[in-house]
């Protein structure tokens, strides 16, 4: 299991987003964070801002898209330059057509769940995804604290996933930093989004590695263990 480090640009400085892709090389995806003010209460960036972004960097983007009409729009997040897009539970009307739409357009399909949206109901709905995404605060704003309660949720889906010898990654966001990524990654996840742990940082690239040492070593103690 591949650890994996996302900046999420919420954190960034939106006057100057192809230098704040660059102050994150190293990264494995940027994170962008789609909001409408009517799925959450915050508005941030929509089709036309991804597009551009899409051309200022060589970093492929992770757009999460936290907005209502996800099948709708999703789509359009693939034609506008994304490598992987995350529609929410919540919000789409028909989530397994929807996955299909996003990969036959050529992009990772996944979904996201709030803190309050139990795993269990999409059980069979996983092998029709590329990443599961567990919102470890409510989404809406970077800078939140991490839910701890969260925990068993990841670990759950992490063991639905081997159940079913998936290959899907399993991806958390909020209040992700150097003080919880460890525990994410003990309870199975692979893939991280960071915002102001990176952004909020000194050096963000350097803060990229040292989130990336930290995942790693829990994970490879964790595949030790499983292997013994
Ligand atoms: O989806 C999000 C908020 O809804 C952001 O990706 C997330 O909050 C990242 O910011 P931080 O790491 O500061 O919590
Ligand atoms: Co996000």
């Amino acid at each position: 299991m591949a650890v994996q480090i996302n900046p999420s640009i919420l954190s960034a400085d939106f006057a100057r987003l192809a230098e704040e892709a660059k102050a994150v090389e190293g990264a494995d995806w940027l994170h962008v964070d789609v909001m409408d003010n009517h799925f959450v209460p915050n508005l941030t960036l929509g089709v036309p801002v991804v597009e551009s972004l899409a051309r200022a960097t060589d970093i492929p983007l992770d757009c999460h898209l936290m907005i209502e009409d996800a099948d709708r729009w999703a789509p359009q997040y693939v034609e506008a330059g994304a490598g992987s897009v995350t529609f929410h539970a919540e919000a789409a009307a028909a989530p397994i057509r929807l996955a299909r739409e996003i990969r036959a357009k050529g992009a990772r399909a996944s979904m996201a769940l709030k803190p309050a949206t139990p795993i269990e109901p999409y059980e069979d709905l996983l092998p029709e995804l590329d990443m599961l995404l567990i919102m470890t605060v409510e989404p809406g704003f970077g800078g939140q604290a991490f839910l701890d309660l969260m925990l068993p949720k990841i670990r759950r889906t992490r063991e639905l996933i081997s159940k079913h010898g998936l290959e899907l990654w399993l991806q958390v966001d909020g209040g992700v930093s150097a003080s919880t990524i460890e525990r994410c990654a003990e309870a199975g996840a692979d893939v991280f989004v960071a915002g102001s742990a990176v952004y909020g940082a000194a050096d963000p690239a350097q803060a990229v590695r040292a989130l990336r040492t930290q995942a790693e070593t829990v994970s490879a103690a964790a595949a030790w263990a499983c292997g013994h």
